[in-house]
């Protein structure tokens, strides 16, 4: 008997949602477990979107999303509990201490409420917010609130994460380890998928990127895939970005 291939973290297919014009038109989307995806694209281009869509924030006008093979659209409840969402504003309540909010959200999963308290220690050391676990949120900086946020959202030990901008704003000892955290989440089998405009991020960091325009995804790959499609080998990845976002270039490369 042979084993049936993995299941991929997420598959999307045919996806398309309009606004006030179309944003999303048709994208087809599939990320392997246990990596970590860099999702590209212009201002605009509808990556926030389609990950709100994903995470169940917003409801598509047409196609399917599987996350690991949970069907997001007809069973969210089921693809909710083994997802995070990281939005790039954190959302916390200010007026709660780290300990306090982690304590709430792991409520709201309905976790065992000292099991739930250990995995609170663990995340708050490993962020190291320890220190202020008894202060109230409202003082701290946009990087700590990053990290609260980051702890809230992994505190139910979802398989998928998926964070919009998670190092915008943050200086580099703060991004170093957030930037850290992601990667242990990988390292753990976890998959993560991360938007940003910080290129060298992507570079650095991603094992596979999707550059996303048109309401498309325009390429797909690891970095030297994306180098060879877009004819830019040995030019950095924000050379290969301008040139497969150009819209001069009606090249559609899914590696
Ligand atoms: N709730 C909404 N109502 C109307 N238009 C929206 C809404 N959300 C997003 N849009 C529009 O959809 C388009 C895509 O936005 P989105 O935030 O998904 O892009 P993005 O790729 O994440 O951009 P950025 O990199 O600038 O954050 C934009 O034109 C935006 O104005």
């Amino acid at each position: 008997m042979t084993d049936s291939p993995p299941l991929p973290a997420l598959r999307i297919r045919g996806l398309a949602k309009t606004f006030d014009k179309p944003v999303i038109a048709g994208l087809d989307l599939e990320i392997a477990a246990g990596q970590l995806y860099a999702l590209l694209g212009p201002n605009g281009a509808g990556k926030t979107t389609t990950l709100r869509m994903v995470a169940g924030l917003a409801k598509p006008d047409a196609g399917t999303i599987h996350i690991f093979g949970v069907d997001a659209l007809r069973d969210p409840l089921a693809a909710k509990a083994i997802t995070a969402w990281l939005p790039d504003e954190a959302m916390l309540y200010d007026k709660l201490s780290p300990l306090e909010y982690l304590a709430f959200v792991a409520g709201l999963w309905r976790m065992d409420p000292q099991y739930a308290a250990g995995e609170a220690d663990r995340l708050l050391h490993w962020l190291d917010l320890w220190e202020q676990r008894d202060t109230r949120c409202e003082g701290f900086s946009r990087g700590m609130k990053q990290k609260v946020a980051l702890a809230g959202a992994l505190i139910h030990d979802p398989q998928l994460l998926i964070l919009d901008e998670p190092l915008t704003g943050l200086d580099a000892s703060m991004a170093r380890s957030v930037k850290d955290a992601l990667r242990a989440q990988v390292d753990a089998g976890k998959t993560v998928i991360v938007t940003t405009h910080i290129l060298e991020v992507a570079e650095r960091m991603a094992d596979r990127i999707g550059i996303i325009g048109g309401g498309k995804l325009l390429a797909e790959g690891t970095l030297d895939e994306l180098r060879e499609s877009a004819g830019t080998a040995g030019m950095t990845l924000e050379d290969t970005f301008i040139r497969l976002t150009d819209p001069a270039a009606h090249a559609v490369t899914a590696i």
